[in-house]
Parts: C-alpha cells; sequence; structure tokens
C-alpha cells in the first residue's frame, strides 16, 4: 500500500524524468493556476463525500485531494520536511 512519504518521491521522480505519459507531468506543465483548481475541486469533493456519500467515497476523495496537494508542493519546490515542520 503505498503511504503519503513514498507517493511523494515517486511523483518528484516522474517530475524529474518528464515522463511524457504521466499525468503528474502533465499538470505540473498546466502550472499552478490549474493545479490550485485541481486543490479546491478535489477540497469541495472531501467536503460533499464527508457529508453525504460515506466513509469510502470520503476516503477516495481525501486521496486525491492529498495527491494534487503534493503536485502542488512538486510545483513550489517544496520538500516534506518544509510543510512537515509546520506541524
Ligand atoms: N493518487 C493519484 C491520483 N489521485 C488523483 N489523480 C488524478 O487526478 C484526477 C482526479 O481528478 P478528476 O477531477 O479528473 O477526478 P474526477 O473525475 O473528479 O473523479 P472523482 O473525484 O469524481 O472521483 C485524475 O486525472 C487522476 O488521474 C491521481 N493521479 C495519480 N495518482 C498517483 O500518482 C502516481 C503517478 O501518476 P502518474 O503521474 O499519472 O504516472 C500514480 O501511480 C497514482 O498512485
Amino acid at each position: 500500500m503505498k503511504t503519503f512519504d513514498g507517493l511523494f518521491e515517486e511523483l518528484k521522480a516522474k517530475a524529474a524524468a518528464a515522463d511524457p505519459e504521466s499525468g503528474t507531468v502533465r499538470e505540473l506543465n498546466r502550472g499552478k493556476h490549474f493545479i490550485g483548481k485541481k486543490v479546491v475541486e478535489e477540497a469541495g469533493e472531501v467536503w460533499m463525500a464527508a457529508e453525504y456519500e460515506g466513509r469510502e467515497k470520503t476516503a477516495e476523495e481525501i486521496s486525491q485531494l492529498l495527491y494534487h496537494l503534493q503536485v502542488m508542493m512538486i510545483a513550489n519546490d517544496l520538500e516534506l520536511e518544509d510543510v512537515y515542520r509546520y506541524l
């Protein structure tokens, strides 16, 4: 099973390799404005799932939000430690 840290390493490697098959690379190429909209969209879907769609759908939507947050971190040259130090 993937972990938050493991996914981040995977996404950084995809970005570094500029793999054209990678959705992450495509999203990074579209820029922070696009990524920001995905973050907001997925946050809204987490909210709706939590209120109306049950545990499983909520977990799925949270995973997508975490993914897009990681893409935003990479777009901003942030490492996990840069974020963790505020936790
Ligand atoms: N965890 C994710 C992940 N979560 C979400 N997404 C993408 O984010 C998008 C989801 O947003 P959408 O708005 O399209 O989804 P949606 O249609 O609203 O779906 P719902 O929210 O309604 O369920 C889709 O394009 C997904 O491909 C993800 N894309 C990739 N990953 C992971 O990232 C890894 C690298 O992916 P690539 O860069 O594509 O190789 C993969 O191995 C996955 O583990």
